[in-house]
């Protein structure tokens, strides 16, 4: 599904992806760990495309989007890829309902269509009684729960998340990786995660290390 090889990025006299080569199939849960620095958040970045590399190709599904242009990008990259991070950047004037739609509308579905899958998705998440709540309604988890429906509402390919449980407590942070799996196992969702968590990292199909600009294990 995901395939990226020689990616380089530097940062002035920083080296910091020296060429790495990572590739992610259909259904995996991919883990990549690695020490503060190593460059795992700068990797995730790239491949979904929300930073550019200063070399290498990556190709999703087949398509070579390393030679998208950034238009082209921003419209595939709603329809393909979702995304969770650390801190849930949902957005505050809006509902939890129209948080989770707006990917949706976005990439110009109906919008009727796009609220019963929203309503779908957060019920399946259990949060089936808390759709006309603003986020700071909510709990921790439970907003990153919207974030991860969020994510999924334009059923993309790959979902990249970026410590999705660093702003949790270890209850709700095991609930999301709980949760992954589950969407895994139901949905055959694939994931690609930068974690410090041990745990999430343990019940990924596969961990990567990281190591100075490259992928060591
Ligand atoms: N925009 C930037 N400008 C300059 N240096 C940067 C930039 N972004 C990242 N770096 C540097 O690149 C290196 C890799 O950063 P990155 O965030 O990818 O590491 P990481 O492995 O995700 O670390 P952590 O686990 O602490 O989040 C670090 O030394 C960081 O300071």
């Amino acid at each position: 599904m995901l395939k990226a090889t020689n990616i380089k990025k530097r940062y002035n006299q920083l080296e910091v992806l020296k060429g790495v080569d990572i590739s992610v199939e259909k259904g995996e849960i991919v883990s990549i760990i690695g020490s503060s620095g190593a460059g795992k958040s700068t990797l995730l970045h790239i491949l979904g495309t929300l930073d550019t590399a200063d070399g290498g190709e990556i190709y999703l599904n087949n398509e070579p989007i390393h030679l998208y242009n950034s238009k082209k990008l921003a419209a595939y990259r709603n329809r393909n890829m979702g995304f969770v991070f650390q801190f849930h950047h949902l957005l505050p004037e809006f509902t939890t309902l129209e948080n989770v739609c707006i990917p949706g509308w976005i990439a110009g579905r109906k919008k009727k269509e796009v609220e019963q899958e929203a309503i779908g998705l957060l019920k399946t998440l259990g949060l089936g009684d808390r759709l006309d709540n603003k986020p700071q309604a909510l709990s921790g988890g439970e907003q990153q729960r919207v974030a991860v429906a969020r994510a999924l509402i334009n059923k993309p390919s790959i979902v990249f998340a970026d410590e999705p449980t660093g702003n949790l407590d270890s209850t709700n942070a095991k609930e999301l990786h709980q949760l992954f799996v589950r969407l895994r196992s139901e949905f055959n969702q694939t994931f690609l995660i930068v974690t410090h968590n041990e745990e999430l990292a343990g019940m990924s199909d596969r961990v990567l290390h990281m190591k100075d600009g490259l992928i060591s294990a």
